[in-house]
């Protein structure tokens, strides 16, 4: 499953995997079984197209959004990814930089390559009210959790996002093929070490368990931060997470890495947007490309949407320039996009304007029906 790479990023990622150890690139490329979700993911969004509207005035224009008390510039978030320092020497700290500049937030995670508190730091470098979120997963051991939410807090995080579609790992099929498994020496999980039960200076494996409700309802009692739930994609889970006081969801197939047999993400949103009503925000991610699709994925009830791989291969060709100028031009491309639907606020897109295409008609919204 080393097949060619295509689609709206190539450009990006033709450089990237010129400068990357094959290896290395198919871990970022690469996604579970067969890797349908993963192609899906971007594949959904090509079969959906825009319905413009006309004469409605107005040349004030503005992207942003309000997300967990917080103004955001655009609709956008960097999605918690591994390893960036396998990407580039600079690694997360120059994601952060170049996020922080582009006003883009970001969400840093257990499995990053620096530690939270140096990602959190490089962003308010640059920016001293850049938004940065921690992504962890729930430990079978809850003091590991409750340290790595201390850590976070302690960084200047602003949420957590707990990420709960990985009771076991995915089948990464490059990863399998090419025996990648382990961080070469000199890279390790920063986040993972001297927590309790770890060896001194040995980072914890990172777990894949499955983890419950209850595991989730500690969580909640412990920390005052907002909780992200990433990786709902049942109507019911959302409404189970609510139900528990998550402040947002975030629509996820974890990038096509997990259940390969998923839906793309944009095709789960439209129902779980529904089974939330408004009660707390919905997030995305998977496939999200262009500033079209960012549109789609607002229309069909996301507040904002996450960015994983193309962050990645601008990081890899072209270091934290490449990143802030890669989510620069996805800002401005969401902007005239906006423009052109006749929209003057991201709330002004609505799901009617979302058609399949070939057929013109609305998509179905998807609710299961047992
Ligand atoms: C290389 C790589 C590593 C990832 N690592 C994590 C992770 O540690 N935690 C997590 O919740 N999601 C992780 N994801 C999933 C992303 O957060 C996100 O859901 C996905 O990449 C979005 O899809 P996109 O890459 O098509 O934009 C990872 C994805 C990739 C590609
Ligand atoms: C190595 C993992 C902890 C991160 C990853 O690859 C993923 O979550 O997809």
């Amino acid at each position: 499953m080393t097949g060619k790479d295509t689609g709206p990023t190539h450009h990006l990622a033709e450089p990237a995997r010129k400068q990357l150890p094959q290896e290395h690139y198919d871990f970022f490329a690469g996604g579970a079984g067969e890797e349908t979700a993963l192609r899906e993911n971007e594949n959904a969004f090509g079969r959906l197209a825009l319905l413009p509207r006309v004469l409605r005035g107005g040349a004030d224009r503005s992207t942003g959004v309000s997300v967990l008390d917080r103004e955001w510039p655009a609709p956008l978030f960097v999605s918690p990814t591994a390893f960036h320092r396998l990407a580039h020497p600079h690694g997360e700290a120059a994601t952060a930089r170049a996020a922080a500049a582009a006003g883009v937030p970001l969400v840093t995670g257990v499995a990053a390559t620096t530690s939270v508190a140096d990602v959190v730091a490089a962003a308010r470098e640059q920016d001293a009210d850049a938004v940065v979120w921690f992504q962890l997963y729930l430990h079978p051991e809850p003091e590991v959790t409750t340290e790595l939410v201390r850590r976070a807090q302690r960084a200047g995080c602003s949420a957590l996002v707990v990420t709960v579609d990985s009771p076991v790992f995915g089948r990464r099929t490059r990863d399998l093929h090419n025996g990648f498994h382990d961080l070469p020496p000199g890279l390790a999980t920063e986040n993972m070490r001297n927590l309790p039960g770890s060896e001194p200076g040995r980072p914890l494996p990172i777990p894949m368990w499955p983890a419950g409700w209850d595991d989730l309802r500690r969580l909640r009692e412990q920390t005052d931060l907002p909780l992200v739930l990433k990786g709902v994609l049942h109507p019911d889970d959302a409404r189970i997470a609510v139900e528990q006081g998550m402040d947002a969801l975030l629509v996820s197939n974890h990038g096509g890495r997990q259940l390969d047999a998923a839906p793309a993400s944009v095709e789960a949103l439209p129902a779980v947007a529904d089974a939330v009503a408004g009660r707390v925000p919905v997030l995305m991610d998977g496939g999200v490309r262009r500033g079209s699709d960012i549109a789609t994925a607002l229309a069909l009830g996301a507040r904002a949407v996450g960015i994983g791989r193309p962050v990645l291969w601008a990081l890899a060709a072209r270091g934290e320039e490449g990143v802030r100028e890669y989510l620069t031009a996805l800002r401005a491309d969401f902007d005239h996009v906006l423009a052109l639907c006749g929209g003057h606020r991201p709330q002004d897109l609505t799901a009617d304007q979302v058609v399949e295409r070939g057929t013109a008609r609305r998509p179905s919204r998807g609710e299961p029906t047992c």
